[in-house]
């Protein structure tokens, strides 16, 4: 799995050139982006002034964006628009984008996408398979798992194949470490487990404790984001890394806002120590967007009793000749297991009917240029020329 090589040991003394980019660099710029922006820009001969901007919320078609004179939404220009030949071609959560930035204008126009180092994307469902980025420009992917009875190598397991592809560093954070008798022998036991690239680290962020073991990913400019199951402890831990540093944030924000108090939705915020931490919805459902491979395989067990059903599309709810129901019954197979296969696999089935039904207001809200041809874009060549 690679990782953003040299994300933990760049010197962010160095004087980055050509922009100005004071508030970027606490947003994760670098040399890096400092080059492939160069690179971009140099591709066209841009009659528009660019600036840098790195997308810290998406509300479907708007954007926020953090730009080095403060933050500000903003949309797509209509020949991205053009060019994008698909959902995966738009800006997300953690990109770095290069927008118009026009004097007096509270709106910014996005002409083009820097290419990524890392995205965490999913696959939905449309009229075909398509691509959706949910996280990009992530360095390290805490793998959030409980240390109660939800501790389970075959869901570690799971999550590192949905983070696998997507170029971010996965860290598994065993968590509620407070609830667990043995938490250390629980970290072996998944270290074991596990490639030896992927770091297990144990914490309580209730108790906030650990926190010295999540700080070699948390260093200046490192983005990282939180996935786990319903429950895991995200939201907890992400109060208590974000806690320490709430002074900070409000710094920033002011400055940005010349003195005016605003409080933002954000879904990428620097804390304590400089790290970006990347909170989105889609990153939060995780487990529902791997879970559609890993339900069979995680109720390989009812699986198995599936088979001798009467009726193929048996749903082990009340059908006659259900071998499931009658396991139930004579108790071979638990019922809280049993419950959480039917659970999970109508959440399965929700989401997958959600993104069908975004999916198609989508088409019909787009309908006027259905017909119309679409060129596969090339990130480094889509700037609006006009
Ligand atoms: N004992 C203990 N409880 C914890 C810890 N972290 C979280 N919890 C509790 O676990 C429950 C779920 O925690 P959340 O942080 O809401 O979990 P989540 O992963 O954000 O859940 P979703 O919002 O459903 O995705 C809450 O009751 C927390 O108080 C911990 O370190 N120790
Ligand atoms: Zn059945």
């Amino acid at each position: 799995m690679n990782f953003i090589r040299g994300a933990k040991h760049l010197n962010h003394n160095t004087p980055i050139k050509g922009y100005k980019t004071s508030v970027l660099q606490a947003y994760g710029w670098n040399e890096q982006w400092e080059k492939k922006a160069a690179e971009a820009a140099a591709e066209h001969h841009q009659a528009r002034a660019l600036v840098p901007a790195r997308v810290t919320a998406q509300f479907s078609h708007v954007y926020r964006v953090m730009t080095n004179e403060g933050e500000r939404l903003g949309t797509v220009a209509g020949r991205y628009q053009y060019e994008a030949s698909g959902k995966g071609d738009y800006p997300a959560v953690g990109d770095w984008v290069m927008a118009e930035l026009a004097p007096g204008d509270e709106r910014v126009v996005i002409h083009a996408l820097l290419p990524r180092q890392s995205a965490v994307s999913r696959k939905v469902a449309g009229s075909q398979w398509q691509e959706q980025v949910i996280g990009a420009n992530i360095d390290f992917l805490f793998l959030v798992i409980a240390l109660n009875q939800d501790f389970n190598l075959r869901r570690i397991e799971r999550y590192l194949t949905a983070a696998m592809g997507s170029c971010a560093q996965p860290v598994i954070v065993l968590t509620k470490a407070d609830l667990c008798p043995n938490p250390e022998e629980m970290a072996e036991q998944t270290r074991a487990f596990i490639p030896a690239s992927v770091p297990a680290v144990v914490v309580s962020a209730m108790n906030g404790e650990g926190r010295e073991h999540l700080a070699p990913y948390l260093g200046q400019g490192v983005t990282v984001a939180v996935a786990g199951s319903s429950g895991a402890g995200k939201s907890t831990l992400l109060n208590w890394l974000s806690e320490a540093d709430r002074m900070r944030v409000q710094d920033i924000r002011e400055d940005d806002a010349k003195g005016r108090h605003t409080t933002t939705h954000r879904e990428l915020f620097p804390i304590a120590g400089g790290a970006l931490l990347m909170d989105t919805p889609g990153m939060r459902e995780l487990q529902l967007w791997h879970a559609d491979e890993g339900h069979e395989e995680a109720f390989s067990d009812i699986a198995a009793l599936a088979a001798n059903c009467r009726y193929r599309d048996c749903r082990h709810e009340r059908e006659e000749g259900c071998a499931v129901l009658a396991a139930l019954a004579t108790g071979d197979l638990d019922r809280r297991r049993y419950n959480n296969y039917l659970k999970t696999g109508k959440e399965i089935a929700h989401q997958a009917r959600k993104e069908r039904i975004d999916q198609r207001s989508k088409e019909r809200r787009s309908g006027a240029s259905a017909g119309k041809p679409r060129q596969k874009v090339n990130h480094s060549r889509n700037w609006d020329e006009e």
